[in-house]
C-alpha cells in the first residue's frame, strides 16, 4: 500500500516546490504572492513576510503559507512566496520510500570551480589569518560544474535524496523559469512550533567508509576529535549567544553527538527554547541566527571577510537558508547545503568545509570532497578530483 508522502512526492512537476521534513511535507504550486527582496537583512526579510501574508489575508487566502530560499550573503537577494496551491502532508516517512532507478547523467564537462589548488591555498591562507587577526573559524566553500546532454529531472532525482536521506531536509525550489536549487540537507537551522524553538547545528565532520568496521572507527574518532569539538563548540556558542536574549528558557546540551548521513558523519547539537515573544516568527528567529558559524565562521564579521576575500566564487542560495513559515508564524528553515542547483544545460554543486587552526588543507579539500558525494551519487555523476581518498 502506499504511503500519503509518496504520493505527494509523485505529483511534483517541474516549476513545483517541495521541502521535506522530519515533521512535515510541502508540495507548493505555483506563486499566488511572491517577493524578491533587494537584500536578506532580517528587517527586510521581516517586511516581506508580513506584506505577503497581508496581500494573501486582504485577498481572502484561508491559511497562507510562505516558502522560500534566503542566500548565504545579508546583501544578496531572498525569494520568498505563498504558493497558489499547497499540499500538505504528516511527517514523511520516507524510510521504506523506493530508491526507484539510478540515475544518470551524461555530461560533456566537468569543471571545479575553483580549481582544487586553489581552494587548498584558500585553506592555506585562512590558516596565517588565524596567527594574524581575530578569526577563530571560517568556512571555505568550492563548486563542481558539470555540463550536462540533458537536463536533470528533479523529481526523479528528489525521489533518490529522500529514499537516502529520509530524515533530512530534502527540498527543491525554482529559481528561475527552467532553473531548481535540489538538495538533501542534514541541518536545521530553526524550527519553530509555537513557543517552542529547535535548533540544531552541525559541525565537525568525516567521510564514513563502506567498511563497517572503519565506518566506526571513523565515527569514534570524530567523537573525541580537539580539532571538531572546538570546530562545533564556535558553533554552538554562537547559537546560543543568539537565542538566550530571544529566549524564556534554553536547554543546551554537554556535548554534541554523533549523527549519520548517507556519505557523512557530523557532530550534532539539539537545542530547545521557549520563545519570550511568541510574535516572533520563525522566519525572524532564523533570519536573527544566519549565517551561523557552521557555514560562515567566527567572529561572523572576520569570517564574511575572509570567505569574500579566499574563496573565488558567489554563493548565491548556497549555504543559505530553505524553509516555510505559516500564518502563525510556525516554520522550519534549514541550512542549503547538499544541494545542487539545475539548469538546462548544468548542473553544478556546492560543498564547504571549517577551517579552523590544525586543519589542513588536504584535508578540508577531501572533505569538501566526500559532502559533494550525496548530490553527485544522487544524479550518478561520476567524478574525482585531488580528493580521491575520501570517498572509499
Ligand atoms: C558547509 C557545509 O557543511 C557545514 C559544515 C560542516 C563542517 O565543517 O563540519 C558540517 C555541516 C555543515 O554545517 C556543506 O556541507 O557544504
Amino acid at each position: 500500500m502506499e504511503h500519503a508522502p509518496h504520493g505527494l512526492l509523485e505529483g511534483l512537476k517541474p516549476g513545483d516546490a517541495f521541502f521535506s521534513s522530519p515533521v512535515t511535507t510541502l508540495l507548493g504550486r505555483g506563486a499566488a504572492h511572491e517577493c524578491q527582496t533587494a537584500d536578506a537583512r532580517p528587517q527586510t526579510l521581516d517586511d516581506a513576510a508580513r506584506a505577503l501574508f497581508d496581500t494573501a489575508k486582504q485577498q481572502g487566502h484561508p491559511d497562507p503559507i510562505i516558502m522560500g530560499l534566503i542566500p548565504f550573503d545579508h546583501a544578496d537577494s531572498a525569494r520568498l512566496f505563498i504558493p497558489e496551491e499547497l499540499l500538505r502532508e504528516a511527517p514523511g516517512t520516507f524510510e521504506q520510500y523506493p530508491p526507484g532507478v539510478p540515475l544518470e547523467t551524461p555530461t560533456r564537462t566537468i569543471t571545479p570551480e575553483p580549481a582544487p589548488g586553489h581552494y587548498r591555498q584558500a585553506v592555506e591562507r585562512a590558516l596565517t589569518l588565524f596567527d594574524t587577526t581575530a578569526l577563530d573559524k571560517v568556512v571555505l566553500a568550492r563548486s563542481l560544474r558539470a555540463r550536462i546532454e540533458a537536463p536533470v529531472d528533479a523529481q526523479a532525482l528528489l525521489k533518490r535524496l529522500v529514499s537516502i536521506n529520509p530524515q533530512g531536509y530534502n527540498f527543491a525550489l525554482p529559481t528561475g523559469e527552467r532553473e531548481s536549487l535540489v538538495g538533501a540537507s542534514p541541518e536545521l537551522l530553526i524550527r519553530r512550533e509555537g513557543h517552542r524553538v529547535i535548533a540544531n547545528p552541525l559541525a565537525g565532520s568525516i567521510a564514513r567508509h563502506r567498511d563497517p568496521a572503519e565506518d566506526q572507527r571513523r565515527a569514534e574518532s570524530l567523537r573525541v576529535s580537539e580539532k571538531d569539538l572546538r570546530e562545533h563548540a564556535l558553533v554552538v556558542e554562537a547559537i546560543v549567544a543568539a537565542l538566550r536574549p530571544l529566549c524564556h528558557t534554553l536547554e543546551v546540551p554537554e556535548g554534541p553527538e554523533v549523527i549519520a548521513t548517507d556519505r557523512m558523519w557530523h557532530l550534532s547539537t539539539t537545542l530547545e527554547g521557549e520563545l519570550a515573544d511568541p510574535g516572533m516568527t520563525s522566519l525572524a528567529v532564523a533570519a536573527a541566527l544566519h549565517p551561523t558559524p557552521a557555514v560562515c565562521g567566527a567572529p561572523w564579521q572576520d569570517a564574511h571577510q575572509a570567505i569574500k576575500a579566499l574563496e573565488g566564487f558567489e554563493r548565491g542560495y548556497f549555504t543559505g537558508l530553505v524553509g516555510w513559515c505559516d500564518a502563525t508564524g510556525d516554520g522550519e528553515w534549514a541550512i542549503t547545503i547538499r544541494c545542487a542547483e539545475l539548469a538546462p544545460d548544468h548542473v553544478r554543486v556546492f560543498a564547504g568545509a571549517g577551517v579552523v587552526p590544525g586543519s589542513s588543507p588536504q584535508g578540508e579539500l577531501e572533505e569538501t570532497a566526500a559532502k559533494m558525494r550525496t548530490m553527485l551519487d544522487a544524479m550518478g555523476l561520476d567524478y574525482e578530483d585531488d580528493a580521491t581518498n575520501t570517498t572509499a
